[in-house]
């Protein structure tokens, strides 16, 4: 069945919303009554496309079409979820859902990206309160995976199908179950920006000096662990109970101004702005996301490799996203992405990573034929005695590419692949690789026959492949 996805409003926040669901196969509709809505959504999508793959091994899902609307009527047929990212007013909020509730199928999921207002807010009025929830993201929408899922008076069925929807999108539903103005994390944010604020007000450093005391320490900290269990390790071998007899006494010191907030004046504004534009002026917006796109890749695919938060999220949707191999001639092994960190500083992807996507496409073709992880855990596998590897053209980051392998020889234990590395955009040939393999037992480290059936699967595809 079709996936289909409706976005009422296509600002920073719905277009974030509408690239990540259309990168994951999702028909996206599109309502914003701001004609350079298109526009926009286009620019965000562009920046989405180049750095969303970059986080995947496994082939991205057939991206889907993203299509605008006159109204909402018109944009949500078909729909069975709804995000709306209309700006953050009450007023405007509950017109939309009033409109919503009149065309939207009863069954659809219709979630809210609000920072602040809590569910109950948004339900009061509405034809069906039980459909509405909130399901809160962070910018970019398309590369970070939270959701706060707070769903109020939501229905249980409807709690479910959200979630089901997000984890769909590769994000993270995290469910709130009581609803309090800004939910949690902008909770958190909120009480760090307002001693930012203040910081700045009194003199005490510059945006850019406090920027730096959030990413050279704790910021790295917290992408990996978040704040309790980093401070259970700071508590030392007697862990939390310590750190907070340790460090108690100082909630009562005068290390915060929380409970104080700092005139909002144009002052305020004036020195925190011009501060932000010596600090970053030299860079536009869009370099400056690009900028932050390639930390966030480079970081959460780092993370990916530890299996840690939002790294393992990412992995597992790796493995839910890779199917079995096409049966065609010749076998498609790889198809992905060229993610930053494989770039190296000629601008290209560096030679190491080529032995990689051959690596990858080789055991693509060994869980084809049958020499899968559980064959391998059973004492049998294959290892590569030789390889030769041919550069023929630059790989840049940001292009897709996929790897076509064939069985060039499929005898006893000898096993010799050629794969052929395409550039996706022309098909033309970035690479080739001409690999041996030997049949070994993981008993004795030497080589001996497969075992007949895949001995059997690896002497049809020679001969599939003949010629
Ligand atoms: N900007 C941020 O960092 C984040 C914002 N949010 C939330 O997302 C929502 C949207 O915020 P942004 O995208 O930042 O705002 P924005 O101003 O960038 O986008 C709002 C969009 O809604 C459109 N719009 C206005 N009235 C509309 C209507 N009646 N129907 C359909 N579209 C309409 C506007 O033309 C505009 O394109 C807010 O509720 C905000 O709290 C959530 C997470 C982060
Ligand atoms: C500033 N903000 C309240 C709109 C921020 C958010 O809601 C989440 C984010 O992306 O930081």
């Amino acid at each position: 069945m079709e996936k289909i996805a409706a976005i009422i409003g296509g600002g920073v926040i719905g277009g974030g919303w509408a690239a990540r669901f259309a990168l994951m196969g999702w028909q996206v509709r599109v309502f914003d009554p701001d004609p350079e809505a298109e526009r926009k959504i286009g620019e965000v999508m562009a920046n989405a496309e180049r750095a969303l793959p970059m986080l995947y091994e496994s082939p991205m899902p057939k991206r889907g079409e993203i299509t605008f609307h006159d109204t909402i009527a018109e944009a949500v047929v078909g729909a069975t979820y709804v995000q709306e990212s209309v700006p953050e007013r009450l007023e405007i909020k509950q017109k939309v859902y009033a409109e919503l509730q009149k065309h939207v199928a009863e069954n659809a999921v219709l979630a809210s990206s609000t920072s602040g207002f809590k569910p109950s807010e948004l339900q009061e009025g509405a034809a069906r309160p039980q459909q509405i929830l909130v399901a809160h993201p962070f910018n970019p929408v398309y590369l970070l995976p939270l959701a706060e899922v707070v769903p109020g008076q939501a229905s249980l069925e409807v709690i479910e199908k959200a979630s089901e929807t997000l984890r769909d999108i590769g994000m993270y539903p995290l469910h709130i179950k009581a609803e309090i103005d800004a939910h949690v994390a902008d909770r958190l944010l909120e009480a760090v920006w307002r001693e930012a604020l203040w910081l700045i007000k009194d003199g005490i450093c510059t945006t850019e000096e406090l920027d730096d005391a959030i990413r050279y320490g704790f910021g790295l900290r917290w992408a990996q662990m978040g704040l309790f269990e980093t401070y259970r390790i700071a508590g030392g071998e007697a862990g939390m109970k310590h750190f907070m007899a340790q460090f108690g006494p100082a909630l009562k010191w005068p290390w915060t101004k929380l409970m104080d907030v700092p005139e909002f004046n144009n002052d305020l504004v004036d020195l925190i702005a011009g501060q932000s534009d010596d600090q970053s002026g030299h860079m536009s917006i869009r370099e400056l996301e690009r900028l932050r796109d390639n930390n966030l890749v480079a970081m959460m695919r780092a993370l990916k490799g530890q299996e840690a938060a939002a790294g393992k999220l990412i992995r597992d949707h790796d493995a839910r996203l890779r199917g079995p191999l096409a049966d065609e001639v010749p076998l498609v092994t790889v198809r992905r992405t060229v993610p930053v960190d494989w770039v190296d500083v000629n601008g290209h992807m560096n030679e190491g990573r080529y032995g990689q996507v051959f690596s990858d496409a080789s055991e693509e073709l060994m869980a084809h034929v049958g020499a899968d992880r559980a064959y391998i855990d059973a004492g049998n596998s294959y290892f590569t005695a030789e390889t030769n590897i041919k550069y023929l053209d630059e790989t840049l980051v940001g292009e897709e590419f996929f790897v076509e392998t064939r069985v060039a020889l499929g005898e006893g234990k000898k096993l010799r692949l050629l794969h052929e590395m395409k550039r996706a955009s022309d098909g033309a040939v970035l690479s080739s690789c001409d690999q041996f393999l030997l049949h070994v037992s993981l008993e004795t480290r030497k080589s001996c026959p497969p075992l007949p059936d895949v001995l059997a699967a690896v002497e049809a595809l020679a001969d599939k492949h003949a010629g």
